[in-house]
């Protein structure tokens, strides 16, 4: 008799030693030669999606630059440990902004470090976009409104080179805040390195796995409370329950190369259970409430996101060192010319290129609209130059902007998904199969109860707290601030971190996903 079961698709050791999620990474040594191998990449491939943690290292990101960047990590613990607050907050005091004004001034006096031996490392550099980013998310939002934004060049030029490396824009990202900031509650490995606080992982060990949903913790926080931190970890959850879901794509992705009934029967199975793994990301979503409140969140949280596009004084923002000729005494930057930055959206759960992959993998981009189509790995730069060919830059839709700050090597892999276009969706609309259908519809179902329930947990702590904050305004003197400034505030609120109105993007999203449903014969 023929088996007909399944191939168990969460274990990684099913998967074929050359398939492309098991393709090895070459090592990277931090420290340049003699140093500790960078662990997050050992189990990884070209992708840096791990079978086991997915977009998330399988390792935790190093919570320590090593001591020749201590300066950074110091200056960055000192705003966390004095509790800096929001220039915005209507509660902002005198006392309150000195503090701030003198740590700004301790920003300002630190020296501009080189940043030639991060770029041997990748897990050094995403600890020091991580570390900068937030340092400048800390220096713009505690600035008095007056104030003229001005990334001062201890801080804006080794973010610029760190960016450029990366090729991320030099702002908070959703890897800075949610990707590679969390550790696990009980360090399961002794620290090897206690310079860097880097874990050497012994050749052929095995040991390690994926960390449970509850174990883990943020590293860095803005204003240091759970609030926070349960924001955080929400989209950390999903991105670790999201594993089986992009191993059941993986597993299906393998039985289209197949294309028999057995593989339409397993594929059928694959997505029913895609649908019920998408349903728990939906309860993780929603568990966001037990430890978020949605007024802190909204009127202490969310503002240290903002960036350019959403600056409550609509200040455009401007970084030392941007256009200058560099002479400096190690050669980092003899005659090197730093770019001014186009990309200054804060970080949002929108930049999870989970979700992304699902959308890709189910065919749900509106079929044409080319929601999901990929930007390139290329540079920002480059990035720039094909939109100015393009003479209508909004074609450039957010969702694919948002692409723009997922780290490229996910970026990359969303262009893989791509290439092969929408094949499930394919099969499902070329063939007679009425259980393939009720699956596939399932899943599609699924991705839009998760987005329904995206739209309610943006009511409860966008929506809602600004309705309740502009009531409080109308009762009280905001702070002696203008009119026009408070309009600004909320304009920005309503709009998404990344800039857009808010509401009526994700509602065309939710039923740009329901429109993917495949109508079921008469
Ligand atoms: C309190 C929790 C959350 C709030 C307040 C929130 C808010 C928002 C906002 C304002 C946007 C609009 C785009 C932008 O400008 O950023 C957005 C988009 C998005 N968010 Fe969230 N979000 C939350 C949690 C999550 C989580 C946990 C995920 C999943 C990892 C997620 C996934 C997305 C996605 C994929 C988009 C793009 C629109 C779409 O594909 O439907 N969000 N979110």
């Amino acid at each position: 008799m023929t088996d007909t079961s399944p191939t168990p698709p969460t274990n990684p050791s099913t998967l074929p030693s050359e398939h492309f999620l098991n393709l090895p990474r070459p090592d990277i040594i931090i420290g340049g030669g003699g140093g500790v191998v960078d662990t997050t990449t050992l189990a990884a491939h070209d992708f840096d999606v791990d079978t086991r943690t997915g977009f998330m290292p399988p390792d935790p990101p190093i919570p320590r630059l090593p001591k020749q960047w201590e300066p950074w990590e110091k200056v960055l613990e000192q705003a966390m440990e004095r509790k800096l607050q929001l220039a915005i907050r209507l509660d902002f005091s005198s006392e309150e902004a000195e503090k701030s004004a003198a740590w700004r001034a301790q920003v300002r006096e630190l020296p501009t470090l080189s940043t030639h031996q991060l770029a041997s490392s990748e897990v050094l550099l995403r600890r020091a976009h991580h570390v900068l980013t937030y340092i400048m998310h800390f220096y713009i939002h505690t600035l008095p409104l007056t104030d003229r934004v001005l990334v001062p060049a201890p801080i804006s030029i080794p973010l610029l080179r760190v960016s450029r490396h990366l090729q991320l824009p030099p702002i908070a990202t959703y890897s800075d805040t949610v990707l590679y900031n969390w550790d696990l509650h009980v360090p399961h490995r002794p620290s090897a390195d206690t310079d860097a606080g880097v874990r050497v992982l012994g050749e052929g060990d095995t040991s390690i796995c994926a960390p449970a949903l509850n174990d883990i913790r943020s590293q860095d926080l803005f204003t240091g409370t759970l609030d926070e931190e349960s924001f955080y970890l929400a989209s950390a959850r999903i991105e670790l329950r999201g594993v089986e879901a992009l191993d059941l794509m993986r597993a299906t992705m393998d039985e289209m190369f197949v294309g028999d009934d057995i593989a339409v029967r397993r594929i059928t199975l694959y997505l029913a259970r895609l649908a019920e793994v998408i349903h728990e990301l939906v309860e993780i979503l929603m568990d966001v409430r037990k430890g978020c409140d949605p007024d802190f969140f909204y009127g202490s949280v969310r503002p240290w996101f903002c960036g350019q596009d959403a600056d409550p004084a609509g200040r455009v923002w401007e970084f030392e060192g941007v256009g200058e000729r560099m002479v400096e005494e190690d050669g980092e930057g003899e005659g090197e010319q730093l770019e001014k930055p186009e990309d200054l959206s804060g970080p949002s759960a929108g930049q999870s290129a989970l979700i992304h992959a699902l959308d890709i993998f189910l065919g749900v981009d509106g079929g044409g609209t080319q929601t999901h189509t990929p930007i390139s790995t290329t540079t920002q730069a480059q990035t720039h130059a094909q939109s100015a060919e393009n003479p209508n830059r909004d074609a450039l839709t957010l969702l694919r902007r948002m692409q723009i700050y997922m780290p490229r090597h996910h970026r990359a892999f969303l262009r893989h998904l791509i290439a092969n276009p929408r094949p499930v969706r394919g099969l499902v609309e070329g063939g007679d199969h009425p259980e393939l259908l009720d699956a596939y519809n399932s899943a599609v179902g699924a991705m839009k109860a998760f987005r329904d329930a995206h739209i309610r947990i943006v009511a409860i702590y966008i929506v809602g707290p600004a309705s309740r904050q502009r009531a409080d305004e109308a009762r009280e003197d905001a702070g002696g601030m203008s009119a026009s400034m408070r309009e600004g505030i909320r304009g920005a609120a309503l709009r998404g971190t990344g800039g857009t109105p808010l509401v009526q993007f994700l509602k065309g999203v939710r039923d740009k996903t329901a429109e993917a449903l495949v109508p079921t014969a008469p």
